[in-house]
């Protein structure tokens, strides 16, 4: 059901304690009439000179404990609902935060960090201002307001209180006129927070692109145009807050300026005393503070609706993936068959499909490799295998059940990802391994740094698996990274293991050793391993190669050669490349060795001996097969 409310729903569930509040708030208030009071009957007694010194003295000591009572309650009823607010601010960003977390990552593909950081610290920080000053300075002005004007009227002169509160309601005028510009304005501020925290986060992320592409200058200059514009945008608000604070102020000296000439007169016809005449301004001052508060109440609350609207926007905002009304709560695991039926996909935001017709069967405990151009589809295939998108129904199946019957929970606790992207969290390399809610024994974390061939590595940083790592784990190498991945991933034992090009970054040995140790680890569970490098998917049971979205070859690794399509001419040119780097190290060594010849025989070489080179490493791997073989 969609949210409407957000402030206004945390009044009414602490609806008791805001009356408490209120209620030591009003016993402050009618302390407050004590001293006015109190003022304008001494002032008549000495206008009389009727009073002594011990009068003198007890008006000061009532005087005196009025003032502690006001102190005393009114910071009472601060305290207590200061409190509330803060509550408010917590539960608010709890809520956001477990929102945020069912929404799909295309949800997040689409916004800025900066916008969800502004969220998350600004907005919310105007709510709790709404519901703290705000509320606390309506009740008090609510409160104030009454009482003083009822007692100025009965106590002083209907007349004299008519005339001077007549400007007040200008106010409200103000009020109204200003407030569309000021939420309006409050948007663009918002909005200018949003674009300066997320070219931060930008800087920060591609440091190293930046650096490396001497791209400082450029970014200082972005950076100041957004910071002017913030600033700028800040500018306007305090403006249009100063004008109207402005123009209230104008409004209430009037009503001072009435007061006293219209009292000053009085008092000349003597139509009142001189005290209550004092009295009168005294109270008069009492009401314009919160007067002006109510101004900047106003303010507050169209700021806060601003915040609220866009904070409701989220909160309202349906999670794409979820899991569906047929989602089958008995299923507790899957098996790891897939099959995929006729499956054509369209990103939600994109015209073209990214995968057309595609049908395979990856049966029970197999390896499936997928192959193919940048952009072919891969990555968007297994995508849909851990529903990060929904795949259109009757397409995706596990163990022979549609994929939406499967709870998420369910599917994603035995589906194990290695991403592209190799995200680390700035936590220690052991909880980066042990992240599955499942927690885990040392010597199973220590078991999958083996596998992922990476516990050497660990071993030999100061503390080991304590060693924390950087924001995005930026303090292991890029081959490191994929490898703490992949053991993140194997820990879990996942009925699916899905590797997302996640070897490119380690070498051929230490992808033929990771491979080899999966083979333990994947008895009897489903592999997919996408890759680029023939290397690291020749071995598997079945290989598919996309291209622009579709399924144009299917085999083994020999039968696809024998096919002699894309796949046959990706494995010779990478073949050729091998070799050719081979013979580039070869060359290399022999120069170093400071050969005198050096010249000659690498100009003869060039014609005849790289291919010869090349044919003999093309028969050794295709010999050796590699694990296939
Ligand atoms: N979130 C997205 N929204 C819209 N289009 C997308 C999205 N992600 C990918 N695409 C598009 O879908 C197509 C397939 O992308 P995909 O990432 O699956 O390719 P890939 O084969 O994995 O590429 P690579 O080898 O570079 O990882 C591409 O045209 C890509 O631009």
């Amino acid at each position: 059901m969609e949210r409407k409310s957000i402030i206004w729903k945390h009044i009414k569930e602490h609806r008791m304690s805001y009356l408490f509040g209120f209620a030591l708030l009003s016993i402050a208030s009618v302390l407050q009439l004590v001293i006015p009071t109190l003022l304008g009957v001494f002032t008549d007694r000495l206008e009389m000179a009727e009073l002594t010194y011990k009068e003198a003295l007890t008006f000061a000591l009532w005087m005196v404990l009025a003032g502690i009572g006001i102190a005393l309650f009114r910071s009472s009823s601060r305290i207590f609902l200061f409190r509330l607010s803060r509550l408010l601010d917590m539960r608010i960003r709890d809520e956001l935060f477990k929102h945020w977390e069912t929404l799909s990552t295309h949800y997040f593909k689409n916004r800025r960090v900066g916008d969800l950081m502004s969220h998350a610290i600004s907005d919310v920080s105007v709510i709790r201002e709404v519901t703290q000053n705000g509320i606390f300075n309506t009740l008090e002005a609510v409160v104030l307001i009454s009482i003083t004007v009822v007692t100025m009227v009965t106590s002083v002169d209907p007349l004299l209180t008519l005339l001077t509160l007549l400007p007040l309601p200008l106010l409200s005028v103000l009020a109204y006129r200003f407030k569309r510009r000021i939420q309006k304005e409050s948007t663009s501020v918002q909005e200018a927070i949003g674009d300066l925290t997320s070219r931060v986060q930008e800087f920060v992320a591609g440091i190293r692109v930046v650096k490396s592409f001497l791209q400082e200058k450029e970014q200082i200059r972005l950076f100041r145009q957004d910071n002017g514009h913030a600033v700028a945008m800040n500018r306007k608000l305090v403006k249009s807050n100063s004008l109207f604070g402005a123009l209230s102020s104008a409004v209430v000296g009037f009503s001072f300026l009435v007061s006293v000439v219209l009292g000053g007169i009085m008092v000349l016809h003597n139509r009142i005393t001189l005290g209550e005449f004092v009295a009168f301004n005294s109270f008069l001052s009492l009401l314009m503070g919160p007067i002006e508060n109510l101004g900047k109440v106003v303010n507050t609350m169209q700021r806060g609706k601003a915040s609220e609207e866009r904070l409701l926007a989220i909160l309202n905002t349906r999670a794409d993936v979820a899991d569906d009304s047929n989602a089958d709560p008995s299923v507790q695991t899957i098996g790891g068959e897939i099959e995929i039926r006729n499956l054509t996909f369209c990103y939600p935001e994109s015209k073209e499909p990214a995968l057309r017709n595609i049908s395979l069967k990856v049966p029970k405990g197999t390896s499936l490799a997928i192959v193919g151009r940048v952009g072919s589809g891969k990555s968007t295939l297994v995508h849909l295998l851990v529903r990060l998108y929904n795949p259109p129904k009757g397409t995706v199946f596990i163990d022979g059940r549609e994929i939406s019957e499967i709870p998420l929970q369910v599917l994603r606790g035995h589906v194990g990802i290695v991403p592209q992207d190799q995200f680390l969290f700035s936590t220690t390399i052991r909880d980066n391994i042990s992240f599955d809610p499942k927690p885990y024994r040392d010597e199973e974390i220590e078991q999958a740094a083996k596998l992922a061939q990476v516990y050497d590595n660990i071993v030999e940083f100061p503390n080991q698996f304590q060693t924390a790592l950087g924001e995005r784990g930026i303090s292991l190498s890029g081959g490191q990274r994929q490898r703490v991945s992949i053991a993140r991933a194997i820990i879990k034992k996942p009925s699916i293991l899905i590797f997302d090009d996640s070897l490119s970054a380690v070498d051929t040995e230490t992808e033929d050793r990771i491979l080899e140790g999966l083979d333990t680890v994947m008895e009897n569970r489903t592999t997919i391993i996408i890759g680029h490098r023939i290397s690291s998917v020749q071995s598997a049971d079945q290989i598919v190669v996309l291209e622009e979205g579709e399924l144009v070859e299917r085999g083994t690794h020999e039968s696809l050669l024998e096919h002699n399509g894309i796949y046959a001419d990706m494995y010779h040119k990478q073949l050729l490349d091998e070799a050719t780097r081979q013979q580039e190290q070869e060359w290399e060594e022999e120069a170093v060795d400071g050969v005198s010849d050096y010249k000659e025989p690498v100009q003869s070489r060039q014609g005849g001996e790289v291919a010869a080179a090349q044919d003999s490493r093309a028969g050794t791997k295709l010999a050796s097969g590699g694990r296939a073989g």
